[in-house]
């Protein structure tokens, strides 16, 4: 079936219903309905066995942004995150950017770097050509480690050598094995090659190895998406389409000259991301050490996405950055529900599913700079937040919801507001019992 990923009034219905109405657009089986509808998804055994120590279980809400259309292609994003307004927010932006066309997505290949420290060396730089020398052999020798990747037409293709001739420990070598991991994320794969290589490099440089590990700026590995939007669909009944598109430029231009705002900006973005990273299992440390250090390439912290206005008064919004993410290894094979993530989101490569989550931040970044640049951030966030904060106030069931709505009408969201209401509320409903 094709899927449509609008979901009117989804928010208006319990969580049972939201998973009803998703099972009408997915091909969902009957155990897919139950893991997540029932607890204990991740059996404690599966948990056992993925890390040391284990004591239990830790829960994270798990929902559905919708209205994403990507390639022209509808997609439903399972996220997972701790955040109110998150979801929201993605969905509102996925919204105007279809009314528009979508997003459009591209990406290179899924290359990871290998890198191999070599030490104790007088003649760095003919430590260097004694390698490139051998390149094809090293090549050989790291693709011994994994004939499955071979097979998929994966595999180290390629070498780069780094001189550091001058650190304070000396001439530094550092051999970088250029390798396309496929549909994994690759860390122990090239992690593998790196230690199948290391002898071979001692031979030839008559150095010492030290560290042999993937580096987390996998700038071979940039997964790309694009926006444009009309300023009539920016547009507000107090803030003309115009207005709307030159805030978000300017908020932009902030991003790109000042690091404090960049951190901030481009923690937006990762709103966007690392729900994703975390619903499908995915490492969402090597995802943040990668965007970050991408953002810094230049040698100053920046954005990670710009913000223009084309020719025609459109906004023109785009984002490229790193993104190591695999539909196997990790605990995408292992955790239930991110494979239920995957299905979900029905994606074929990794490189697809690096294209949505780099979709999901570019959406993300721009209801942040939509808020921030008319109304600010929090009469729509607090909004959702308050919900948070009743519950922080000890409200339950139906009480929950009361509470929030008080704050949200006065426009006073505080934790002491809400135990005020609450203590209100239980005094009425003692007077009338
Ligand atoms: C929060 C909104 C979306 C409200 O915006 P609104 O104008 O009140 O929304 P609406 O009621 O008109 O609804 C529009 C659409 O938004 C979605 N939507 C709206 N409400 C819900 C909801 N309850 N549950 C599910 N979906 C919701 C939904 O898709 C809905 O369409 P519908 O499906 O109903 O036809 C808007 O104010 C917004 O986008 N704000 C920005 C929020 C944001 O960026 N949050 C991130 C956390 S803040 C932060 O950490 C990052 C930051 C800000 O520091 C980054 C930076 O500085 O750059
Ligand atoms: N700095 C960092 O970011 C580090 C991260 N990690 C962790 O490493 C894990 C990810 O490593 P990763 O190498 O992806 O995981 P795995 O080693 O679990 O899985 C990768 C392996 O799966 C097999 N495979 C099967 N099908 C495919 C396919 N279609 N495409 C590619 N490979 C396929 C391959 O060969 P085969 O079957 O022969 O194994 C491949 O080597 C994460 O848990 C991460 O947290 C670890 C160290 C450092």
């Amino acid at each position: 079936m094709t899927l449509d990923s609008s979901l009117p009034k989804f928010r208006t219905l319990t969580p049972a219903d939201r998973l009803e109405h998703l099972a009408q657009k997915l091909p969902l089986s009957k155990d897919d309905l139950r893991l997540v509808a029932e607890p204990g998804a991740l059996p404690l055994e599966t948990a056992d066995s993925m890390i040391e120590n284990v004591i239990g279980k830790f829960e994270l809400p798990y929902a559905v942004a919708g209205y994403f259309q990507i390639n022209g292609k509808d997609v439903l994003v399972p996220m997972a995150v701790e955040e109110p307004s998150v979801v929201a927010a993605a969905s509102y932006m996925a919204k105007l950017v279809r009314a528009n066309g979508g997003f459009h997505t591209s990406s290179s290949g899924p290359i990871m770097r290998a890198q191999v420290q070599i030490m104790n060396l007088q003649d760095p730089y003919g430590a260097r050509h004694a390698i490139l020398q051998q390149h094809q052999d090293i090549i050989d020798i790291a693709n011994s480690r994994d004939k499955v990747l071979l097979g998929l037409g994966g595999g180290c293709k390629d070498i780069e050598v780094h001189v550091f001739p001058d650190t304070a420990r000396g001439a530094m070598v550092v051999v970088h094995l250029i390798v396309d991991v496929r549909d994994a994320m690759g860390a122990n794969t090239v992690n593998t090659m790196a230690e199948a290589v290391a002898g071979r490099l001692e031979q030839i440089t008559g150095g010492r190895v030290r560290l042999r590990i993937l580096s987390n700026l996998a700038d071979l590995r940039l997964a790309r998406a694009h926006l444009r939007l009309t300023p009539e669909l920016l547009q507000t009944s107090e803030y003309s389409g115009v207005d709307v598109i030159n805030g978000i430029v300017d908020a932009y231009e902030f991003a790109a000259v000042d690091p404090y705002r960049a951190a901030t900006h481009n923690k937006g973005i990762m709103n966007g991301i690392d729900p994703i990273v975390v619903a499908t299992g995915n490492d969402w440390r090597a995802v943040e050490a990668g965007a970050h250090a991408y953002a810094c390439r230049s040698g100053h912290y920046t954005s990670l996405s710009t913000w223009e206005i084309a020719g025609n008064g459109d906004l023109v919004g785009t984002l490229e950055m790193p993104m190591p993410l695999g539909l196997v290894g990790g605990a995408t094979k292992t955790h239930p529900l991110a494979q239920l993530s995957l299905k979900i989101l029905n994606v074929a490569s990794a490189q697809e599913l690096a294209e949505i989550s780099v979709a999901v931040g570019l959406a993300q970044n721009l209801a942040a700079l939509r808020a921030l640049s008319t109304e600010g951030i929090q009469r729509g966030h607090m909004a959702l937040h308050a919900r948070n904060i009743a519950l922080l106030a000890g409200a339950k069931g139906d009480d929950i919801a009361w509470v929030a709505q008080k704050m949200v009408e006065a426009r006073d969201v505080r934790a002491d507001l809400a135990t005020e209401l609450l203590q209100k509320k239980s005094t009425l409903n003692g007077d009338n019992a």
